[in-house]
């Protein structure tokens, strides 16, 4: 069945439909990793937009049962040169195809999708609908311009009630803002007590678990729609070490007086190159993200950059001079992509395990 894809500066393209028939409306963007489709496609951060895969064959290793990013994804659509109708791997358990239709998510396929990403790379990212060919685009245009997209992504994705992700280890509270599972599996092979949080947890409810850790989680949308987690930042700030990734990462700058920013395009792919600036190091970054942390709002706070991308200079990782915290706007998780970050988790645990036993021995 044929579908359109409909821009808000008027472009239309047609292509081939699959997955479901449903009607959309979203922020498109455009993700550059050459593998990782079905980790993108569960990634929660991606709650509310339409996601475009510049590598032109998606689906030809199928969908799994373990590279799931959540349990149920919460992108718009998905925009792709073409869907493998035929996966080949040995993990494959089902198509692209019939996955989607299962999730209620439309795909789009046939599309020239280095046209789309050069517009979105000119224009910036725009709203975005699909939907049936027998809908007038021009009114779709119209309805587009009328739409103010949602600003409570987080709250559609984190956790309703908090729950425990046993461990024999030290006690990291994660604030799910959308967490993906690649996070918490990480503290789990570290042997950490996770316990998950919702994102409007409180300083005090979190406090009263006797963390000896916070990971503030990745999630969706702009983070300035969601100060209850920049006050509860406040109020834990200095009393337990913290690590934030992605928009945890923008929410610290928030809570410690930095402004964050949207950016033009945003960056998502799996090669990004990020510098730390102490050991001069490089490393290739997994990355999603759209809004990022100003660079002109850090002087005057206490917080230092300690990462920087290689591609355009922006901010990708923060320290606190004074209290124990460092956050970082890529992704150490990868899900998809390289694993050059994951050392961050084991920094965080030594800082963990470093003010436990500075307590222990205050306390003697
Ligand atoms: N992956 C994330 O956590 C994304 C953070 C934020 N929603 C952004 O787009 O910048």
């Amino acid at each position: 069945m044929k579908k359109q894809l409909v821009l808000e500066d008027g472009t239309v393209f047609i292509g081939e439909g699959f997955g479901s028939d449903t009607q959309k409306f979203g922020e498109i963007v455009f993700n550059t990793g050459m593998t990782g489709y079905q980790e993108i496609l569960s990634d929660p951060s991606y709650c509310g937009q339409i996601v475009t895969l510049t590598y032109p064959l998606i689906g030809n290793y199928g969908i799994n049962p373990d590279d799931f990013e959540s349990i149920s994804p919460a992108v718009s659509a998905l925009v792709v040169r073409e869907a493998a109708e035929f996966p080949s791997n040995w993990r494959s358990g089902q198509t692209i195809d019939s996955y989607l239709k299962m999730k209620g998510i439309p795909g789009i396929s046939g599309i020239d999708t280095r046209k789309l990403t050069k517009i979105i790379r000119t224009h910036g990212t725009l709203k975005a609908a699909i939907c049936g060919v027998d809908v007038n685009p021009a009114e779709i245009v119209e309805k587009l311009a009328a739409t103010k997209l949602r600003n409570d992504q987080v709250k559609q994705v984190s956790t309703k009630s908090p729950y425990p992700s046993p461990g024999r280890g030290r006690r990291v509270v994660i604030v799910d803002f959308g967490m993906k599972h690649g996070i918490l599996r990480e503290l789990n092979d570290r042997n950490c007590d996770c316990i998950v949080m919702p994102y409007n947890a409180t300083a005090e409810e979190i406090l009263r678990l006797d963390p000896d850790g916070i990971m503030l989680s990745n999630g969706p949308g702009d983070p300035k729609d969601v100060p209850e987690a920049i006050e509860m930042i406040r109020g834990v700030l200095g009393k337990v070490p913290l690590f934030g990734i992605c928009l945890g990462h923008q929410l610290f700058a928030l809570a410690c007086g930095a402004d964050t920013t949207k950016m033009k395009f945003g960056h998502r792919g799996s090669n990004h190159p990020v510098k730390d600036l102490k050991t001069g190091k490089v490393a290739i970054t997994s990355q999603n993200h759209g809004y990022t942390v100003d660079s002109t709002s850090i002087s005057g706070t206490d917080l230092e950059i300690t990462h920087i991308a290689l591609n355009d200079g922006s901010i990708e990782g923060l320290a606190h001079q004074k209290a124990a915290a460092f956050t970082v706007q890529y992704h150490p998780e990868a899900s998809p992509g390289p694993e050059d970050a994951g050392g961050l988790f084991d920094q965080f645990l030594e800082m963990v395990e470093l003010q436990r036993e500075e307590a222990e021995y205050a306390k003697a």
